[in-house]
């Protein structure tokens, strides 16, 4: 049994991991199915209130506050699943939370790709699908996601893995880390 957890700024290429989780059948949880759980708890919209209850959810459980609910989440999946992957780890915090759970059967993935490249992939993806990106530059959100503890959180990661080349070379190697495990691959 394992849970990868993966991590990345903006753009970096951790829903396209999710995606290869998907497709091999490894259940995903992600921090948003949390917020979204606590939103219908609380009797509110999650297309509306999902921001605000993020931040609630931190002020008034502590940082940790996301990961540690999606705790039983993961281990519902791992009733059925060999391996889960989480998407959406935002910080050391998160990441001691999910060691303290799980210890060495945990590990964490960091999915990196410089600025300029990350800026341009965005920019794709908005025009595919018509997205919004709420206004907020790449600056502002790298910004935002550094400020709750990211860099920190991606230091500590057992593997890196560069998605500066193809779309077909990052999916075989997030493929090779799902079913051999990040030791498959080199630091
Ligand atoms: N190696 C690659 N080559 C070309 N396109 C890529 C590559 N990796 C990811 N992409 C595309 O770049 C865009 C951003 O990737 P993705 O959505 O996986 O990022 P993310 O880390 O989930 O971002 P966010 O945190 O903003 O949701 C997507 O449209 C994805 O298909």
């Amino acid at each position: 049994m394992r849970v990868i957890g993966t991590i990345g700024l903006p753009g970096s290429g951790k829903g396209e991991a999710a995606e290869v989780a998907r497709e091999l059948g490894v259940p995903v949880v992600t921090m948003g199915d949390v917020i979204r759980r606590e939103c219908r708890d609380r009797g509110l919209d999650p297309a509306t209130h999902h921001g605000e209850v993020a931040q609630a959810l931190r002020e008034e459980k502590g940082p940790a506050a996301v990961a540690e609910r999606s705790l039983p989440l993961i281990r519902e999946e791992l009733d059925d699943a060999d391996a889960v992957l989480v998407d959406g780890i935002r910080s050391d915090v998160e990441v001691d939370a999910f060691e303290d759970a799980f210890g060495e059967r945990f590990s964490l993935v960091s999915v990196e790709a410089p600025f300029e490249v990350r800026e341009e992939r965005l920019a794709e993806r908005g025009r595919d699908k018509s997205e919004d990106e709420g206004g907020e530059s790449l600056e502002e959100r790298d910004e935002r996601e550094l400020g709750f503890g990211m860099g920190e959180a991606m230091e500590r990661a057992d593997v890196r893995i560069d998605n500066t080349g193809s779309l077909e070379s990052f999916r075989r190697t997030v493929r090779t880390v799902l079913e051999s495990g990040p030791e498959a691959i080199t630091r």
